[in-house]
């Protein structure tokens, strides 16, 4: 079995479209002064050292520790700076970098940053009188930059001592999980910056400390592709982040970070924002990246109060010019990625995950149906939860499972409405022996907990190589 990260994985042809190449890794100084972003496309099997080597600068909110050197990958980003630094750059393989040179008064940031302060001090009165802090959505079309706000919102946050909870309710992508499932977790401390949202539980020891999410499997790409079973998901995540916010006075008091996926201004299809608003007792809605939807939302929430009796506010901003697209292609490589490192490590952490072979008879597996799909099955194995009991087959090699936390004698309601516990990965079914060949990041009994299958995360090529 490979047991590094990438074993076996061909290295991509040069892209001969950079702008700045470089196979070799000759180490290169770049010299930002204040608001300027140095901006980077890494892609998937090449890194990118950056070293902050004076001043002051920050990813997402975070801020890079001196003569620290990050390393990135698979990763389109970029370090920003409020009072100027220096940066030491190497690579591995190709990469696209440039610097933008925006004054106060060009770049957004700014009035993201103020937006912060402002958060700030309804936290502070929220503190004083023992009320809930701001409980924040974030809104846009995609590519507008809504991923990269939370997570600055959520830095910025956490550098003043609050612990924001922080829902992902953007099922393309997963935040401290696969994508496909929906998650909250509380960050008490900062976010691991060279990854994504930080590391998984799974991944084994962390410099920064591993925040545990609480999560439901959604397993489809789309709100839309089953608007029911989405919103039932969202008002199971609702409940568990209210009770979370009711036990801990820090964490009511920081409130909510909401992050969203892509709505399309043209269909107008508001209706899972307006759902989370209410499951989430939402008060500030930020829309960032549309005038137009901007609007909309302030008509749509114009006299609307929350459960907790407070009027629903939305702002506008502007999206930053550095937002830029991340094509299938490009989400495919990081959501491999996030794949690899669930079972096998990172770099720093190399892990050793588990293969067993399971009879087909001693599996409990679900599919996630789309709306759309006809029922065709009888009332005992569909029930109208949208999980569908079935027979292993070859359509699950190489898919990602997930492992919840219910028994295998639960309903299909009780199946649908557990949390996450973990994720298998399915290397090989043998139709004729009725065998599955599975790898488990842990050596536990499958035949004890449901699985289950949708199509999001989309089948890797071969996780193994
Ligand atoms: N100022 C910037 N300079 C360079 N890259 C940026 C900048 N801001 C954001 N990005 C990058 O642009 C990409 C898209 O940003 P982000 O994920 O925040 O958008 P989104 O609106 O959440 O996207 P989606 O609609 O897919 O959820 C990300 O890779 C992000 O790191």
């Amino acid at each position: 079995m490979a047991s590094i990260p990438g074993l076996g994985e061909p290295l991509p042809a040069a892209d001969p479209t950079a702008t700045t190449s470089s196979t070799v890794a000759p180490t290169t100084t770049e010299t930002l002064e204040p608001f300027w972003e140095y901006r980077f496309e890494v892609p998937h099997a090449s890194t990118l050292d950056i070293k902050l080597t004076s001043g002051f600068a920050e990813k997402d909110g975070t801020e890079l520790a001196p003569n620290t050197p990050y390393t990135f990958s698979a990763t389109k980003s970029k370090i920003n700076t409020w009072y100027g630094c220096t940066l030491e750059i190497s690579s591995t393989g190709n990469y696209d970098a440039y610097i933008s040179e925006p004054t106060a008064d060009e770049t957004p940031m700014v009035s993201y940053l103020n937006l912060h302060f402002k958060l700030e001090a309804f936290r502070a009165a929220a503190q004083r009188s023992g009320q809930m802090g701001p409980r924040v959505l974030v809104v846009g079309p995609p590519n507008a930059g809504k991923t990269s706000l939370v997570k600055m919102l959520t830095g910025w946050a956490t550098r003043m001592g609050r612990q924001p909870l922080v829902v992902n309710t953007d099922c393309r992508e997963g935040m401290l999980v696969l994508p496909g499932s929906l998650s909250a977790a509380v960050f008490p401390s900062i976010i691991n910056i060279t990854t994504d949202w930080g590391n998984t539980p799974s991944s084994g020891p962390s410099a920064v400390p591993v925040k545990l999410p609480i999560a439901y499997c959604y397993g489809l790409e789309h709100p839309e592709k089953n608007t029911r079973l989405y919103k039932m998901l969202l008002s199971r995540l609702a409940v568990a982040v209210t009770s979370r916010l009711a036990e801990d006075p820090d964490v009511k008091t920081s409130g909510l970070l909401i992050d969203t996926g892509g709505i399309s201004v043209s269909k107008g299809s508001y209706d899972h924002i307006a759902h989370i608003v209410s499951e989430f007792s939402v008060n500030i809605v930020l829309v960032i990246g549309s005038e137009r939807m901007s609007s909309e939302m302030q008509k749509k929430f114009a006299g609307q109060k929350t459960s907790l009796d407070e009027a629903i506010t939305v702002v506008g901003l502007d999206k930053s010019g550095g937002v830029v697209e991340r094509d299938s292609g490009f989400l495919q490589q990081v959501s491999e990625s996030a794949i690899r490192e669930y079972f096998f490590g990172s770099a720093n952490a190399t892990l050793s995950p588990f293969t067993q072979q399971v009879d087909f008879s001693a599996l409990s597996l679900w599919r996630v149906n789309e709306a759309s799909t006809p029922s065709t099955l009888n009332d005992d194995i569909y029930s109208d939860t949208m999980l569908e009991k079935i027979e292993p087959s070859l359509m699950i090699q190489n898919c990602i499972l997930a492992v919840v936390y219910a028994s295998i004698y639960d309903s299909a309601d009780t199946i649908r409405d557990s949390n996450l516990m973990g994720y298998v990965y399915v290397s090989e079914v043998d139709e004729k022996r009725r065998k599955l060949k599975i790898l488990a990041p842990v050596s536990a009994r499958l035949g004890d907990r449901p699985l289950i299958w949708g199509s999001w995360p989309e089948p890797m090529v071969s996780l193994l190589g």
